[in-house]
């Protein structure tokens, strides 16, 4: 895969803080910073919009990144995205931010350079609509939503 150019907008990113990398060869995600200027308190139910301190230009609309949430910080914590899956079109050119949601009882506390959430490079195919008054026979038909049963 061709490297997707970053712009660093916070200066922290590179010296206190590194660029975001696979952690280990097998990483599907890159861990995203919060680029915040102290301690940020999410009270339970609220939601903050968090700076990462990057730009990323992808520049290839057969790629996409998703920002997900960490898992242990969603099951341990409650803090996931305010936008349950972020989604980085190819054309963005802007901040990339992560929303954060905490969904839990408790307060949560985000200290600067925190690992907040992960991005995922993803291949995208943009389709093309074929307008049609019926469709090919399929089994399911227009069977779904637990149409198929439980077992
Ligand atoms: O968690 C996210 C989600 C999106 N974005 C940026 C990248 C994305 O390409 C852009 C637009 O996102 P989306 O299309 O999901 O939002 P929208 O509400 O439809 O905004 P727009 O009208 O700008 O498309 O915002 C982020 O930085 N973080
Ligand atoms: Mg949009």
């Amino acid at each position: 895969m061709k490297p997707i150019d970053v712009k660093i907008l916070d200066s922290r990113i590179g010296s206190d803080f590194p660029l975001p990398a696979y952690a280990t060869e097998g990483s599907a995600g890159l861990d995203l910073r919060a680029c915040v200027d102290g301690p940020l308190v999410i009270g339970p139910g609220e939601t903050k919009l968090i700076e990462t301190g990057i730009a990323i230009h992808i520049g290839d609309p057969g790629l996409a990144a998703t920002i997900l949430p960490r898992s242990g910080l969603g099951h341990k914590h409650g803090i996931v995205l305010g936008n349950l899956v972020g989604l980085i079109d190819s054309d963005y050119q802007g901040p990339l931010m992560v929303s954060c949601w905490n969904r839990g009882s408790d307060v949560f506390t985000i200290e600067p350079g925190d690992r907040i959430a992960q991005l995922v490079f993803l291949p995208v195919v943009q389709a093309e609509f074929n307008v049609v008054n019926s469709f090919d026979e399929t089994e399911r038909g227009e069977g779904g939503f637990g149409h198929s049963g439980k077992q």
